[in-house]
Order: structure tokens, then C-alpha cells, then sequence
């Protein structure tokens, strides 16, 4: 049986992202049988026809006003022309999103749910987190997998103050590795099914 592909297509202006990115690829990686593409958003637009081969695509930003960030939407709007003018080409694709911010809330929400609704344009299937909230009782802690309580996909908060190599905390890398293996599993199950 031939690999799964699972592309993690994200933008990061300061390299925060970029972590949490690399935190998702590590969680495509872990299931046996899948193929990890980890590009940023300026190589994604030289790699279309990659993306139009892949499984599954999950998509990544910083929260900059509480919206994604201006160059992640241009990618956004470039698939006008590349994507969807071209016959709905990620149709029946598996998709989910991730986002990272300084703030615990800093609107990601609105984030992941701009990444949701783009993906329903394009005919997408979303996978959501699927972790319960965390570090919401007296006896949660920072340590928790999803301690910022997202429901809908990933999300990762980088101290204003601290670089890339020490933010996101190590919770929310995990927490966006497990994104990446819920994703790949799940688009494993739904290829099998659509092959049977
Ligand atoms: C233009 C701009 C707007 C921002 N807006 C928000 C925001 O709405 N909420 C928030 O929590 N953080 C906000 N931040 C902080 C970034 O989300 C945070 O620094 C993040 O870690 C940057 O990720 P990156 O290094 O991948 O670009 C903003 C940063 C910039 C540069």
C-alpha cells in the first residue's frame, strides 16, 4: 500500500509558527505509512501540483489582529485562481488547522475558523482536534496537552517576549503533534474506506 501524504502548508513572520508546524509534521510522521510535506507558504506556491497529490493538507497561522496573517490570506486567495478555478481541485481532501498567538486567547478562534471555512470551500473534510480541554481545574496545569481548551484545531501561545527557540512551551508542541496523528490517522481510515 502506497504512503499517505499529509501536507502542512503554514506562514510565520517571527518563526513561532514555524515551531508549532514542525511540532504537527512530527505527529504526521509517528503513524506508520505516512509521508510528511512540511512547506511554508511561499514554497507552497511553487508546489500546487504537489498539493493537488497529497491526501490531506493541514494549515497553519500566526493570529496577527485576531485573523490570520496578511501573507497567510494571500495564499488563501491565490488558491482562487489555482485551486478552485481549476475544477475544485482539493476536493474530498482531509483538512484542520492550527494557530499560534502571544495572548492564551488572542482571537485564535477566529484564526481556526477562517482556516475552516476555507477549507469547506474548497470541498474539504475537516478533522477537529479531538482532545478535551485542559488546565481548566485546580488540578490542570500549564503542562497540559490542549491546556488552551481548543476545540476546532491546534492552538499555541509564544510569549511576546521569547524567541522561537524556547516558544511555543513544550505542551502545545506536543499538542500539535498530536493535530498531525489524529489527521493522519484519520485520512488513513478514510482512504482505506474509499479504496473498499
Ligand atoms: C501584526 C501583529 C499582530 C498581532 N496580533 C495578535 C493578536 O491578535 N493576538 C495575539 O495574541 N497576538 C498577536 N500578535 C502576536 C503574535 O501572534 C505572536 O508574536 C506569534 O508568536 C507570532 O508568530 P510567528 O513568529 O509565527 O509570526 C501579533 C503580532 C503581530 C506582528
Amino acid at each position: 500500500m502506497t504512503n499517505v501524504r499529509v501536507a502542512i502548508v503554514y506562514h510565520s513572520g517571527y518563526g513561532h509558527t514555524a515551531k508549532q508546524a514542525e511540532g504537527v509534521k512530527r505527529g504526521v510522521e509517528s503513524v506508520e505509512g505516512a509521508e510528511a510535506l512540511l512547506m511554508d507558504i511561499d514554497e507552497a506556491q511553487s508546489r500546487w501540483d504537489d498539493l493537488e497529490q497529497v491526501e490531506a493538507i493541514i494549515f497553519g497561522s500566526p493570529t496577527y489582529m485576531g485573523s490570520v496573517s496578511g501573507p497567510f490570506k494571500m495564499f488563501m486567495d491565490a488558491t482562487s485562481t489555482t485551486v478552485f478555478a481549476k475544477g475544485f481541485a482539493w476536493k474530498d481532501k482531509i483538512a484542520a488547522g492550527f494557530s499560534n498567538s502571544a495572548s492564551r486567547s488572542g482571537d485564535k478562534l477566529s484564526s481556526l475558523i477562517q482556516i475552516a471555512l476555507f477549507a469547506a470551500q474548497h470541498g474539504m473534510h475537516w478533522v477537529n482536534l479531538g482532545l478535551p480541554p485542559a488546565n481548566n481545574s485546580s488540578t490542570g496545569s500549564q503542562e497540559d496537552l490542549n491546556r488552551l481548551g481548543f476545540f476546532l484545531g491546534a492552538g499555541a501561545q509564544s510569549n511576546a517576549d521569547e524567541g522561537p527557540d524556547v516558544a511555543p512551551p513544550a505542551a502545545d508542541l506536543k499538542t500539535a503533534e498530536h493535530l498531525g496523528r489524529r489527521v493522519t490517522i484519520t485520512t488513513i481510515q478514510f482512504v482505506r474506506g474509499r479504496a473498499a
